[in-house]
């Protein structure tokens, strides 16, 4: 065992990095891109018809889209913000996940906080007994401005969330985004390095960005951090003021993609076995070649609490 000071004094030795524990066990993940419309009743019937379609078709983890109760849109948003849990949204999905004996990241709907009137992006997981056991708010908000393409600005009507999500379900740890927030590889890299096996993103992107960076996004999210990576949309809505990408694609921790479809509602699965991220890690060994000697352990700023959550630690906030 090298002492802190041999290695800080012989820089060309790599600092063999802290232990990679992948605990998991195969399961089938399945996406559903659903067709929304502007009719929450209906969006709600049609989630359940479709997670209950998935369950009997064999899946373990079911994955619905960002926003797939309500048009996309910061013009809807007020109007189909519920609070959580008590809302309609979250009741329904509850009684899906249980209903379908699924565990259920049931997308994500716009949440209106009761004791501020903020409103979040936020995604809702469920266990197999319909207990609500994380919720993520979107950290990244969807603010860009492409001229010519995209200009959208979520942040007119959201709030960000403050905390990452790391969920403990009985294949294995998961890690929660929403859409934009696959563009911040960190979140990722900390999910890997604290044991998840996957990344789960319901995710809207649009036909300016869809085609430039969805899958770039989620196989380099994939191959960078020897995990899963798992995308889900609505399905394109040619009437509807957004148009958004679909695409819903499941890629492998080679940066493989082990799934996808086009634009149209579909539901797509892929077998998951946590093995396959060992043998990655084994034969491209970069999960442990890292030089925590030359740079710093994102994960390392990091502490993960109840309910999924995962803070920055207290000495670092203190840093701010
Ligand atoms: O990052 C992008 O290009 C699209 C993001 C997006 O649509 C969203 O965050 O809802």
């Amino acid at each position: 065992m090298l002492s802190a000071i041999t290695k800080r004094f012989i820089p060309s030795l790599p600092v063999l990095s802290r232990s990679m524990s992948v605990a998991g066990s195969p399961f089938k993940l399945a996406l559903v891109q659903l067709a929304v419309t502007a009719d929450k009743e209906k969006n709600l019937k049609h989630a359940r018809a479709k997670v209950l379609e998935a369950s009997k078709n064999g899946a373990n983890i079911v994955v619905l889209p960002e926003c797939f109760n309500s048009p996309y849109g910061t013009n809807f948003f007020p109007d189909y913000a519920e609070t959580i849990p008590e809302g309609t949204s979250t009741k329904a999905l509850a009684s899906m996940a249980k209903d379908a004996n699924v565990y259920l990241f049931g997308g994500s709907i716009p949440e209106k906080e009761e004791a501020t009137g903020k409103i979040f992006n936020t995604l809702t997981v469920y266990d197999p007994s319909g207990s609500l056991i994380a919720t993520h708010r979107k950290v990244h908000l969807f603010d860009i401005d492409i001229p010519g393409g995209i200009r959208f600005q979520e942040s007119d009507i959201l709030s960000a969330g403050s905390w990452l999500t790391h969920v403990d379900t009985s294949y294995g740890k998961i890690g929660a985004g929403i859409c934009y927030d696959i563009r911040f590889p960190e979140m990722a890299m900390i999910a890997a390095r604290k044991g998840c096996i996957a990344m789960i993103y319901p995710g809207a992107f649009n036909t300016t960005t869809g085609p430039m960076h969805w899958e770039l996004l989620q196989r380099a999210r994939a191959v960078d951090n020897q995990m899963y990576v798992a995308a889900c949309s609505p399905a394109r809505d040619e009437s509807a003021a957004y148009h958004a990408w679909g695409h819903s694609t499941i890629v492998g921790p080679n940066g493989d993609v082990k799934a996808t479809c086009e634009e149209s509602e579909a539901i797509i699965y892929a077998e998951i076995d946590p093995q396959d991220i060992i043998n990655r890690r084994k034969h491209i060994p970069i999960y442990s070649q890292r030089r925590f000697d030359v740079y710093e352990d994102v994960a390392e700023s990091v502490e993960e609490g109840n309910n999924g959550h995962v803070s920055l630690k207290q000495d670092k906030v203190n840093e701010l």
